[in-house]
C-alpha cells in the first residue's frame, strides 16, 4: 500500500482487509504517515479520554507514545513470560493489518510491563496493585525515527457497517496530531511537598546493608543487589510528562519510559540498562554494573578492583545463562564506560544469534539479572524478598515491546519512580559484593536519589547535600 492514499482508497483496502478476516469481528489495524511530531509532546493528543498511556523514548533514536487498550492481558504467576508471549503471538496473529508495508517503527507492538517478583507478595505490609505482567495492544500508536512519524490504530470492528467509521476515526486522530499543540509541555515542574520530605530511607537501609554485606562476606552469596524507596507526600499530583521531558534533557543516552496505567498512578523513568534488544534474530544485552559519580575521573572506575570484579560476576553470569539455554554469546573483552546523566558505569555489550527463541523467552532467561538481583540468582531473590522492606513492584523488571515481525526490546527499569494521586516513590539500589561497605553503599543510593530527585527537580535541601558527596567507594 502506498504511502499517501485517499480517504477512498483507504477505505476499499480497509474493507478488503475486513473481508479477509477469520472470525465474525477482528482487530483491523491500519497505519498513516504523518507531519514530523514528537511523540512525548503529542502523546496527550492521543491520550485524551483513554485511561492507560505508554512512551518509550530513546529520541534522537526511535521514539514511541501509544494510548488507549485495545486488547490486553494483566496476570500474576510462574508462568507469565509464556503467556504473555502466547498472548502476543495470538493478539499479533489476529490482527488485520491494512498497512502491512508500512516501515518498521509503525509495526503493530504489543507493550509489557512486568514487576520484579513473578508472584505478588502475599504479605499484608505491601499494598497489592501491580499485576505481575501486563501487556496491551494499544488502540493509538505513535512513532518517529530519523525524521520520519507514523500513526496507526487498532480497533475491534464487529460489522462491515463499521469499517467506514473507523477509518474516519483514525483519518480525524491524524488531523489532530498534525495540528500545532496549543500548550507546551513545561518542563521543569514547581513541585510542593505536602509534608517535607524526610531521610528516613537511610536508617532502613542501614540495617537490611548490614545482613546483606554478612552475606556476602561469609560467602552465603556471591552478590547481593539491595535497593530501597524512598517517599514523598506531594501537595498536588504530579504531571510525568514534564518530569520525562526534563530527564529526556538530562539522560540522552537513556530510555525514557512510561506506564500510565490509570489516571491515578505512573511508572516513569529514564533506564541505562538494556535487557534485550532483538533485530532480525540477533539478541542485544547489556552488563552493567559499576558505579561512580560524573565529576570523578571514569579511568579510576576502570582501575577499581572491587568494581571490576562486580562487573565480571554480571558479564560471566549472563554469559552462562544464555550458554545454558543453548546459545552462542560473544562479548568484547573488557568494559567500557557509560555516561548516563551525571553517573558512569561499566559497561559490556553481550551478543548472540537468538534463532529460535521467542523474545519472552529471552525476557525469562535474562531477567533478574545479577546487575539488579544477585548471585546465586534463586537465593538472592529470596533474599531480596525477606530483607527489603517494600515491594519492588516494576522497580528493575521489564518493560518494553514486541512487534508483529517479532523484533522487540526491553530495558531494565531502573531510575525510575512510581506517582500515585500524591504519593511520589522513587526507587535505586547498589550492589554489594565481598568487600562492600554501608558506608559506600549508602553513598552510592544517596548519589542515585540525589541524581534522580535533581533531574525530576525535586529540588530541597537534604538531598542537594548528598549532590555534593558524589564519592563513591
Ligand atoms: C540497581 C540499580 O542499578 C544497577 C546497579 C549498578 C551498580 O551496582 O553499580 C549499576 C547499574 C545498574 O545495573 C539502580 O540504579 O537502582
Amino acid at each position: 500500500m502506498k504511502a499517501n492514499l485517499t480517504f477512498s482508497e483507504i477505505l476499499q483496502a480497509s474493507l478488503r482487509g475486513w473481508n479477509s478476516r477469520r472470525a465474525d469481528e477482528c482487530v483491523l489495524s491500519l497505519a498513516l504517515p504523518i507531519d514530523t511530531i514528537d511523540p512525548l509532546k503529542q502523546l496527550s493528543v492521543i491520550a485524551d479520554q483513554q485511561e492507560f498511556s505508554f512512551l518509550w523514548d530513546q529520541s534522537p533514536g526511535l521514539s514511541i507514545a501509544a494510548a488507549g487498550r485495545c486488547q490486553n492481558l494483566e496476570l500474576i504467576g510462574q508462568r507469565r513470560f509464556e503467556l504473555a508471549q502466547r498472548f502476543s503471538d495470538e493478539t499479533l496473529g489476529r490482527i488485520v493489518d491494512i498497512s502491512v508495508s508500512a516501515p518498521k517503527q509503525a509495526k503493530p507492538r504489543i507493550l509489557f510491563a512486568f514487576t520484579f517478583f513473578e508472584q505478588i507478595s502475599d504479605e499484608k505490609r505491601f499494598v497489592k496493585t501491580t499485576p505481575a505482567v501486563q501487556a496491551v495492544l494499544p488502540r493509538w500508536q505513535l512513532s518517529r525515527q530519523a525524521g520520519v512519524s507514523w500513526l496507526r490504530f487498532n480497533s475491534v470492528v464487529a460489522h462491515e457497517a463499521d469499517v467506514r467509521r473507523f477509518v474516519e476515526e483514525c483519518w480525524l486522530m491524524r488531523e489532530n496530531v498534525n495540528k500545532p499543540l496549543l500548550t507546551e509541555l513545561s518542563s521543569k515542574t514547581n513541585i510542593g511537598f505536602a509534608k517535607s520530605p524526610s531521610q528516613e530511607w537511610q536508617n532502613s537501609y542501614r540495617l537490611t546493608l548490614e545482613k546483606g554485606i554478612e552475606l556476602v562476606n561469609t560467602g552465603e552469596l556471591q552478590k547481593l543487589v539491595l535497593a530501597v524507596r524512598q517517599s514523598f507526600l506531594l501537595s498536588e499530583p504530579l504531571d510525568p510528562l514534564g518530569m520525562l521531558e526534563s530527564l529526556r534533557r538530562y539522560q540522552r543516552g537513556s530510555c525514557r519510559f512510561l506506564w500510565k496505567r490509570s489516571e491515578d498512578e505512573s511508572f516513569f523513568g529514564a533506564s541505562p540498562e538494556r535487557l534485550l534488544s532483538i533485530n532480525k534474530e540477533n539478541l542485544q544485552t547489556d552488563a552493567l554494573a559499576g558505579t561512580a559519580g560524573a565529576d570523578e575521573n571514569g579511568l579510576d572506575l576502570l582501575k577499581s578492583e572491587k568494581n571490576l570484579r562486580e562487573h565480571e560476576l554480571v558479564v560471566s553470569s549472563i554469559q552462562n545463562q544464555l550458554i545454558n539455554k543453548g546459545l552462542d554469546p560473544s562479548r568484547i573483552r573488557s568494559p567500557r564506560l557509560a555516561r548516563h546523566g551525571h553517573l558512569i558505569h561499566l559497561h559490556t555489550p553481550i551478543k548472540s544469534s537468538c534463532k529460535g527463541f521467542s523474545p519472552l523467552q529471552l525476557v525469562e532467561i535474562l531477567h533478574p539479572t545479577p546487575a539488579v538481583a544477585g548471585l546465586p540468582r534463586n537465593k538472592s531473590i529470596q533474599w531480596l524478598r525477606t530483607l527489603e522492606p517494600f515491594d519492588r513492584e516494576g522497580y528493575a523488571a521489564p518493560i518494553g515491546w514486541v512487534d508483529s515481525s517479532g523484533d522487540a526490546e526491553f530495558r531494565v527499569a531502573i531510575r525510575c519512580a512510581y506517582t500515585r494521586g500524591n504519593n511520589l516513590h522513587l526507587m535505586a539500589g547498589a550492589g554489594l559484593v565481598k568487600g562492600s561497605t554501608i558506608e559506600g553503599e549508602l553513598q552510592e543510593v544517596g548519589l542515585k536519589f540525589a541524581v534522580l530527585a535533581n533531574q525530576l527537580d525535586l529540588n530541597f535541601e537534604s538531598q542537594e547535600k548528598f549532590a555534593r558527596r558524589r564519592s563513591i567507594t
